[in-house]
C-alpha cells in the first residue's frame, strides 16, 4: 500500500477527532453535576486554614518583610537531595494558608504522584485555593481519577495543557494523528515545573511527580535537582503561573471530551478514597519529617541562603506561535546571554547533549577567544540514558564538541556512586531492591488483566519516535544492579551566577517546549551548584570522553580524516570509527582534563558505549548516528 493510502485514513480520522467538540449544554451539564457532588464543604473555618507552620514558609515571608524595592531579600535553597526535595514540598503544602499553584510536565499515579496529589486535596479541603496545571501528554492517564479530582472540592481546580484533540487521554492512534496533523502544536509541551505557596515561596527544577524523580523507584531513578526560592521572587513565579493558567491552551477538566463524558455518565459522586501506596511506611516517614522542625532545619533550613538577586524566568506558550517574539523565549534568551558573556568557565549539566544552532555558534565563538573559558559538561552515557535516540546524535557530534567548542565531557555511569548514595539515603529502611531486570508492578493491566510489567526508563519525548513501547526503554547492560540516569538541568557561569530549572539546553528546550527556572546571582549559591555538578563528573561517577589515540599510525590518521568528513555530511554519517571514545581513570591517578599531556598515561579507553550489551538498541543508536541528522531539530 502506498504512503498516500495510509495517509488518507489518518487525515480523515484527524478531521473526525477535531470535529467533535463539546456542546455548551454538555459543559453546563457536567459543571452542574460537579457543583452538586456531596462532600465538597471545607473542613476548616479558621482564618489560618488550619495550616501546619513551616519554617521554610516563615523564612520566605521574613525575606518579603525585609525587602525594599531597591534591596530585595530572597531565600534560596539547593534541593539536590531527593528526600529534602519531597519533604520541602510536603511542608509547604501543609503550611499554605491562601493558595497553592502547581505546574508540571508529568504526573504519574505511583506513590509520589498519589502522595502529592492527596496532600493538595487535603489543602483544598482546608480552604486553600489550589490550582494544578499539568501538561496533557504524560499526566493523569486515568479518567476515574480526573472525575474524582473535578468533584472533590470547590477550592481545587485542575487544567491540562495543550490537549491536541480536546481529550485528557492520548491513545496511540491519537498520538500518531497529532504528529501527522499538527506537529507544531502537538510537539510543544509545557515542561515547566513549579510549586508555589501563598505567592511567597516556590520550588522549581527538573523533578516531575513520579517515583523515579525522588529515588522511590526500585530499579531506575534520576539524579535530579530543584531549587526552592522565597521572597519577592514569589511574585514573579505567580505572574508566570497566571500567564499559563489563563492561556487558551490550558483546558479545565469539564471541557475535555473524555472527562466530560465520564462525569456525565457517572452521576453517583465517586468521592476521594484514601491513596493505595505500595510503600506506606516510606510515605509516613516523609510526612512525619515534613512536620518535624528539627528535620526541616537540619536538612533544608540550615542550607538556606539569604541573597539579593534571584529571578524566575519562563518561556511563554506563544513560543511556538510567535517564535520571533523575544519575551516568548525569555528563559532561553537569558541562558544564551549567560553563556555568551562567560569569561573563564561554564559548567553545564544536561541529560541530553544536543545543541541548537544558536548555542553552537556561542560555544564556537567562546572557544576562539584568547584565553577561552573552560566548558565542563556533565551528561548521560548511553548506558545511563533512557533517551537513546538523542544520545545517538550527541555521539555523532563528539568531534565537533571536543575540537570546535573545547568541551570537557563527562558521561554519567549507570551505577554512579553519587546516585547510589542518594538512593540509599532516600530508602534507609528499605530491603535491597531488584537487579535491573524488568519486574512485575503491583496491580493489573486494565485491558488484559495480566500483571503489569515495569521496565526501567521510558523516553518522554513526543515526536517522530513516539512515546511508548520497547523502543523507548534504555539499552540493556552487561552489568546488573539498580540503574541511574541524569535528569538535572543546571548551569554555572564564572562562579558568579547559576541557573537551576527545566531547560535541557537542547533544541527541544530552545524551540518547542516552554521552560522555567531560577537564576541566582550569588557566588555562594553558584559554588554550591558547581560543586554538586562536578561531583557527578568524578571518575567513580562518570566516564571521560577524549580523543581516541590512533593505534596504527598512518591508517589511524586516514580513518580520523574520513570520520571527520563523514560527520560533516548533511544527511548520512556512515564511517563507524569515531574520533573520540570513553575513558576510565587508572588506579592511583588523579582526575585530569583530556587536554592535559598526561591524560593518556592516566586513563584507559573503555570503548564507545561502555557497559552496554550488544542489542538491537545499540544498533538503533548507531543507525540514528548514521542517518538521524535530519531529526536533530525536533529531538
Ligand atoms: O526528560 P525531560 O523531562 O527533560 O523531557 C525532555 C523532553 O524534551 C520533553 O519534551
Amino acid at each position: 500500500m502506498s504512503f498516500r493510502w495510509l495517509l488518507l485514513p489518518v487525515l480523515l480520522l484527524v478531521a473526525l477527532l477535531q470535529g467533535c467538540t463539546l456542546s455548551r449544554a454538555q459543559i453546563r451539564e457536567a459543571g452542574a453535576i460537579v457543583a452538586a457532588s456531596p462532600g465538597r464543604e471545607d473542613s476548616c473555618h479558621q482564618a489560618d486554614r488550619c495550616a501546619t507552620p513551616s519554617p521554610l514558609l516563615d523564612a520566605a515571608q521574613q525575606a518579603i518583610a525585609d525587602s525594599t524595592s531597591e534591596h530585595p531579600v530572597n531565600t534560596v535553597t539547593l534541593l539536590d537531595d531527593s528526600e529534602a526535595a519531597l519533604v520541602a514540598r510536603l511542608s509547604l503544602i501543609r503550611a499554605a494558608q491562601h493558595s497553592i499553584d502547581v505546574q508540571t510536565y508529568i504526573w504519574d499515579e505511583d506513590d509520589i504522584g498519589q502522595l502529592v496529589l492527596n496532600e493538595l486535596v487535603q489543602a483544598a479541603r482546608r480552604g486553600v485555593q489550589v490550582r494544578i496545571l499539568a501538561d496533557q501528554l504524560f499526566s493523569f492517564g486515568d479518567l476515574g481519577l480526573l472525575d474524582r479530582l473535578a468533584r472533590v472540592s470547590p477550592n481545587l481546580e485542575v487544567k491540562l495543557y495543550n490537549p491536541t484533540f480536546h481529550d485528557a487521554q492520548t491513545p496511540p492512534l491519537q498520538f500518531a494523528a497529532g504528529v501527522l496533523c499538527c506537529f507544531m502544536k502537538f510537539n510543544q509541551r509545557m515542561h515547566n515545573k513549579l510549586l508555589l505557596v501563598d505567592d511567597a515561596i516556590g520550588i522549581t527544577g527538573g523533578r516531575n511527580y513520579q517515583n523515579r524523580y525522588f529515588n522511590w523507584d526500585p530499579d531506575f531513578d534520576y539524579l535530579d535537582r530543584d531549587v526552592m526560592a522565597g521572597g519577592p521572587v514569589g511574585r514573579e513565579m505567580a505572574d508566570s503561573f497566571a500567564l499559563f493558567w489563563n492561556h487558551r491552551r490550558s483546558v479545565p477538566l469539564i471541557r475535555l471530551r473524555d472527562v466530560n463524558r465520564r462525569i456525565r455518565s457517572d452521576r453517583a459522586a465517586p468521592g476521594w478514597p484514601a491513596p493505595h501506596y505500595t510503600d506506606p511506611a516510606r510515605v509516613a516517614r516523609a510526612q512525619a519529617e515534613a512536620e518535624d522542625p528539627d528535620w526541616l532545619a537540619a536538612w533544608i533550613g540550615d542550607d538556606t541562603l539569604r541573597v539579593s538577586q534571584v529571578n524566575y524566568f519562563s518561556d511563554l506558550p506563544a513560543k511556538t506561535d510567535e517564535p520571533t517574539k523575544r519575551s516568548a523565549r525569555e528563559l532561553t534568551g537569558r541562558l544564551m546571554r549567560m553563556v555568551a558573556d562567560a569569561k573563564h568557565e561554564v559548567v553545564v549539566q544536561t541529560p541530553y547533549l544536543v545543541l541548537s544552532k544558536r548555542a553552537q555558534d556561542i560555544f564556537k565563538r567562546l572557544h576562539r577567544e584568547n584565553p577561552s573559558p573552560s566548558i565542563i559538561i556533565s551528561t548521560n552515557s548511553l548506558a545511563a540514558t533512557d533517551a537513546f535516540a538523542v544520545y545517538g546524535l550527541s555521539y555523532k557530534h563528539r568531534r565537533r564538541y571536543l575540537t570546535e567548542y573545547g568541551f570537557q565531557i563527562h558521561e554519567l555511569k549507570p551505577h554512579a556512586d553519587s546516585a547510589a548514595e542518594a538512593w540509599e539515603e532516600a530508602n534507609e529502611d528499605q530491603d535491597d531492591g531488584p537487579t535491573g531486570q524488568p519486574i512485575a508492578a503491583p496491580g493489573k493491566s486494565a485491558k488484559s488483566g495480566k500483571p503489569r510489567q515495569r521496565f526501567p526508563g521510558n523516553e518522554r519525548r513526543p515526536g517522530v519516535f513516539g512515546s511508548h513501547g520497547r523502543r523507548n526503554r534504555p539499552a540493556p547492560l552487561r552489568s546488573n544492579g539498580r540503574r541511574y540516569s541524569l535528569h538535572a538541568k543546571s548551569m554555572v557561569v564564572d562562579d558568579s551566577f547559576a541557573m537551576v530549572g527545566s531547560h535541557n539546553f537542547d533544541p527541544r528546550s530552545d524551540h518547542y517546549n516552554t521552560e522555567a527556572g531560577v537564576i541566582v546571582y550569588d557566588p555562594r549559591f553558584a559554588s554550591e551548584v558547581r560543586a554538586s555538578i562536578l561531583e557527578d563528573t568524578l571518575p567513580q561517577n562518570a566516564w571521560t570522553i577524549a580523543r581516541r589515540e590512533p593505534t596504527i599510525p598512518v591508517l589511524g590518521d586516514i580513518s580520523q580524516a574520513i570520520g571527520n568528513l563523514s560527520s560533516r555530511l548533511p544527511l548520512f554519517d556512515l564511517w563507524p570509527f569515531r574520533y573520540a571514545t570513553s575513558y576510565e581513570i587508572k588506579p592511583g591517578c588523579a582526575p585530569l582534563a583530556p587536554d592535559n599531556p598526561k591524560f593518556q598515561e592516566c586513563y584507559t579507553p573503555v570503548g564507545d558505549f561502555p557497559d552496554v550489551a550488544i542489542s538491537p538498541k545499540l544498533i538503533y543508536t548507531r543507525l540514528i548516528t548514521a542517518f538521524g541528522a535530519g531529526v536533530k531539530g525536533i529531538l
